[in-house]
């Protein structure tokens, strides 16, 4: 059921397209996954994947499927072949399109829809911050980072304002994908609808244009800010941009491709009626196949002063690298380098240029190599995942539709016959977790809190 008042305030805003608007509540929401190009080629692996799949049209490796598939049950799914995502939702990184070696911030990330996109477009290289302020939605960002094979992923659990703080300047690239009323998701999640109220919506206005502060501070003089939401009303859309380009009159709007059924942004439903809002975009679900969201596109063009903190360093303990580089010789084909540091036991390969975050709360700092248990190493479910079959030197390849592929997925052990130790097992030739083979048999290092019971 519709929020009465809501259904009022879309024919107002929309008046004669608005039945076709609030038809589409009675129609089934459409399903998307994007296929992940650190792992696989997008258009050869559609044309030969289980599921029927056609083209996303704003985004190229995004694809819609049927509504009796279930590819989050999939075992290509737990190897991070792709990302379950509403297709609205491919649109938002596409607009910011950060390139490999840039370091970028999504300020606002659980569970990780556009941080997953923003790292495979940069290709494992350059700084990805991956901040999310809730401690529980933060795990599952994580999870996430390391089943799509993100190297250069630092997960961060903060708030915006100590992010500000300790960043001023020093991001080429931010995305602001921000908490909002949700009205794209009505559809999706029945709950978003019971929270609506016109009072939530100014809330979620107020809020976001706080975390936008943050934001604008964070970027270098040039650097670029795409802000996001899924909901509809202009008060946390072209209201908020209003907001901001009259708070910092160094903004400028950039124009966004209006590919595959856009529509721009709506100056009329602002006080000042600033053509520029038109460089917006705005996804109907009445007009493309998805939810429904909201883009724009700033540039800073103010002098700032370069970022001049400190610079991440390895402090790991040599013992413990020594003992990484022991499994690295016998059970790898590759040597990673990187500046290494510990947690504890565990040990981390930092990405490329990433700072000091002493005294900030970090889930996840780039690579998370493994763990030092009793004197000997233990190589972690991420490492298997950022890995390729041919980078390791035993390879168990199991077929997606064996009894012994969901066998593992469930924690048991294998029967091989053979003893050569660390073994990578993979699903139709890709990664899928880690085993041991001892004395004839592998053991199970799927981790046990992503297990399919
Ligand atoms: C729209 S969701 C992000 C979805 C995510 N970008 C994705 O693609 O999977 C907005 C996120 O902002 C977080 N959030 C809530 N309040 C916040 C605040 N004050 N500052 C920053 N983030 C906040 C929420 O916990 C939520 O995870």
């Amino acid at each position: 059921m519709l929020p009465e008042r809501f259904v009022e305030k879309m024919n107002l805003l929309l008046q004669d397209e608005a039945d076709e608007f609030l038809a589409v509540y009675k129609e089934e929401k459409a399903n998307g996954l994007r296929a992940n190009p650190l792992k696989i080629n997008p258009d050869s692996w559609a044309k030969t994947a289980p599921f029927s799949l056609t083209p996303v049209p704003f985004c190229p490796t995004g694809f819609y499927y049927g509504p009796d598939e279930q590819p989050g049950k999939h075992p290509y799914h737990a190897a991070g072949l792709y990302y379950i995502q509403e297709p609205s939702a491919m649109a938002v990184a596409e607009a910011l399109r950060p390139a490999p070696g840039e370091t970028v911030l999504d300020l606002c990330a659980a569970p990780g829809g556009k941080t997953t996109q923003l790292g495979a477009m940069m290709e494992n290289k350059g700084l990805l911050v991956a901040n999310e302020i809730h401690p529980k939605r933060v795990k599952a960002l994580a999870e996430n980072v390391e089943r799509l094979g993100l190297t250069n992923t630092v997960v961060v659990n903060e708030t915006p304002e100590a992010l500000a703080e300790r960043f001023p300047g020093f991001f080429d690239k931010i995305l602001v994908d921000a908490p909002c009323s949700g009205e794209g998701m009505f559809r999706k999640e029945e709950e978003a609808a019971s929270f609506w109220s016109q009072a939530y919506v100014e809330e979620c206005a107020a809020r976001q244009r706080r975390i936008l502060q943050s934001a604008y501070a964070m970027l270098k003089e040039g650097g670029i800010l795409v802000y996001s939401t899924c909901t509809f009303s202009p008060e946390e859309n072209e209201q908020t941009i209003e907001w901001l380009l009259e708070t910092y009159d160094d903004l400028r709007m950039m124009p966004i491709a209006k590919t595959g059924g856009m529509e721009p942004g709506r100056p009329e439903w602002t006080k000042t009626n600033r053509a520029e809002l038109e460089h917006a975009v705005r996804l109907w679900p009445h007009r493309i196949k998805g939810e429904g969201h909201f883009i724009a596109k700033l540039q800073k063009q103010r002098p700032t002063p370069l970022w001049n903190g400190r610079w991440g360093k390895a402090n790991a303990p040599k013992a413990a690298v020594r003992l990484y580089r022991q499994f690295e010789q016998t059970a790898l084909r590759i040597e990673r380098h990187g500046t290494i540091v510990s947690f504890g036991s565990h040990l981390a390969m930092l990405p490329e240029r990433c700072p000091d975050w002493s005294g900030l709360k970090v889930i996840r700092a780039g690579l998370h190599l493994g763990e030092v248990k009793k004197e000997r190493f233990e190589p972690n479910h991420a490492l298997a995942l950022a890995l390729k079959t041919d980078e390791v030197n035993h390879v168990l390849d199991l077929s997606s539709t064996s009894r012994e592929i969901t066998q593992y997925w469930r924690g048991e052990t294998l029967p091989t016959g053979g003893d050569r130790g660390w073994l990578l097992v993979a699903v139709d030739g890709h990664p899928f977790a880690w085993g041991k083979e001892v004395k004839g048999t592998v053991k199970n290092f799927y981790p046990k809190g992503l297990r399919r019971l």
